[in-house]
């Protein structure tokens, strides 16, 4: 799993050593492991000595550490140019690059084959305009964060020149892990500059690869059909039928013992003609363990019923519940009062539309601060809802925030906009249903890791999907088989 700091936590962790005199000293940590992904990068391409690197510096302590790297630079006999973008420059900084031999110009050289980024830092406030790249370079190296990006955010308010490497310091910063500053990082590096004991909880955090795969576990060697794991799948109407096959699909290729579907004849028909081992009625009754309810269901008295009996059906049982797509639209205060007071584990899986209507039916009061926020800042709106409505709330977007009512978040950046395309928001609601519905043999996950790992897994197939082109909803499943096959 991984931790991610805001830059304002990372900045307080800083002010103890600061305060020490070790100012100068974490500086040229930082720039010495800059120095080192920079050269790495070199290498790949060609020798060092004689290459050219040039540095964008601006006037603050992001432009120190960025001098800094280019004088190791240039001892390593590269030719180091910093080009900076205010009056005035880091003064040990230009100092130790002077000594060095490198050396100043007011523009990135045409024959420059790595630029880095060291303009703005986390004391960044607002966007800038970055000057043009020349098409000769060929690696963006971001210093700590690439410049414009929020620290504490990842809004981007400017322009930002696209990074394909970030090398940040201290810890992960969580304008590295959403949205746009996670789409303009690159791939990110950190270096221990000796924070760690400093930092205290993270901001958020996200799963890798082997936490996903823990809760999307092979079933135990003596496991039945229903130790695996039942989940009921209320979705599709007679208006549209397609989302039931989708969200049945994605949980059956996830792996459960059964699943059991809850709708009317057209679209158990659709459900049945995909997949025969379906148990299909008009009713909830069965054996569930965990149902999602929404996807298709449309807005008219049926699905007002229908939801209604799953609510009824798990208040009954105690069971987890997924409410996504016409279910957030019908779901109400009441109803999730009662699921609260059944102890059933209730996941919303809003989009952003989703989110603020939401917002506007169930907390007027806060649908201001929701609009205000949502675009900006997926992850305070999906804590704010999640707070406000004592529920997981699982935020969708190019980041997937998931965000329990305790403020714990994790977000994903696993999938990429071809999963921009109708119907793959059905599919993540049945993976988050089986992820809720499964047995779990291990130590047991926190509902808002399961929806991270239905996330996890939902991206991760949406990137395997986009190898071989652009891809329909009804695709994913194999994905997600495909994934899951690769354990
Ligand atoms: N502290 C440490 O010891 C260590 C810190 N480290 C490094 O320091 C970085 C933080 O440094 P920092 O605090 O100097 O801020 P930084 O990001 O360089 O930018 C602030 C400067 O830019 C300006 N400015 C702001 N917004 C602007 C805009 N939109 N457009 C234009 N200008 C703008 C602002 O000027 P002002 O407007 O306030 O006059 C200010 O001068 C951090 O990210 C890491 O790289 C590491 O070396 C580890 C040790
Ligand atoms: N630009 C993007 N990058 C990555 N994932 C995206 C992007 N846009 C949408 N997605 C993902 O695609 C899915 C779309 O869900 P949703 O909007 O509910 O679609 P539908 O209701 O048609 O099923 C979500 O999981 C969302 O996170």
């Amino acid at each position: 799993m991984l931790h991610a700091y805001t830059g304002t936590a990372v900045r307080s962790a800083e002010r103890p050593l600061l305060d020490a005199g070790k100012g100068d000293a974490l500086m040229r940590r930082a720039a010495w492991g800059l120095a080192s992904v920079v050269l790495r990068e070199l290498r790949a391409r060609g020798p060092v000595a004689g290459s050219t690197v040039a540095a964008l510096v601006g006037k603050g302590n992001n432009g120190g550490d960025a001098l800094w790297a280019l004088s190791f630079l240039r001892r390593r006999g590269a030719d180091a140019v910093a080009v900076p973008t205010g009056k005035t420059m880091h003064e040990v900084g230009l100092a130790a690059l002077r000594r060095a031999g490198g050396r100043v110009a007011e523009q990135v050289p045409e024959n420059a084959t790595l630029l880095i980024d060291g303009v703005l830092g986390t004391g960044a406030r607002g966007g800038w305009e970055p000057p043009l790249v020349p098409e000769g370079v060929a690696v963006v190296v971001a210093c700590d964060l690439p410049s414009g990006v929020d620290a504490d955010t990842g809004h981007v308010a400017g322009e930002v020149i696209p990074a394909d490497v970030t090398v940040t310091f201290g810890a992960l910063k969580t304008g590295l892990m959403v949205g746009a500053g996670a789409h303009a990082a690159g791939r990110v590096e950190v270096v221990d500059i000796g924070l760690g004991p400093h930092l205290g909880e993270p901001d958020l955090s996200s799963l890798e690869r082997d936490d996903a795969l823990a809760v999307f576990a092979p079933p135990a060697w003596d496991d039945h059909k229903y130790r695996r794991g039942v989940l009921g799948v209320c979705a599709g109407s007679e208006q549209y039928p397609g989302a039931s096959v989708l969200v049945c699909s994605s949980a059956i290729a996830s792996g459960l013992g059964m699943v059991q579907y809850a709708g009317p004849r057209r679209a158990a028909d659709l459900v049945l003609a995909a997949h025969p081992e379906v148990v299909a009625g008009p009713g909830v009754d069965g054996k569930a363990q965990a149902w999602v309810a929404g996807p298709g269901l449309g807005s008219d008295d049926d699905a007002r019923r229908r939801l209604a009996e799953v609510v009824d059906a798990c208040v009954d049982g105690g069971l987890p519940l997924v409410l996504d797509a016409s279910a957030l639209d019908l779901v109400s205060l009441e109803d999730l009062g009662r699921l609260r007071s059944a102890g059933c584990q209730v996941v919303l899986t809003p989009h952003q539309g989703e989110l603020l209507r939401l917002a506007g039916r169930l907390v007027p009061e806060m649908k201001t601060t929701f609009t205000a926020v949502a675009g900006l800042d997926p992850v305070a709106a999906a804590r704010g809802m999640a707070r406000e409505l004592a529920v997981v709330v699982l935020l969708k977007g190019a980041t997937t925030v998931c965000a329990a009512p305790d403020g714990r978040t994790l977000v994903q950046n696993e999938g990429g906009a071809a999963l921009a395309t109708a119907g793959t928001g059905d599919c993540l609601a049945g993976l988050v249903g089986s992820a809720l519905a499964r047995t779990e043999h291990g130590r047991p996950s926190p509902t808002v890791e399961k929806a991270a790992a239905a996330a996890w897994l939902h991206g991760t197939a949406g990137a395997v999907a986009a190898e071989a082109g652009p891809f329909g909803a009804s695709t994913l499943p194999s994905a997600v088989r495909h994934v899951l096959s690769g354990r």
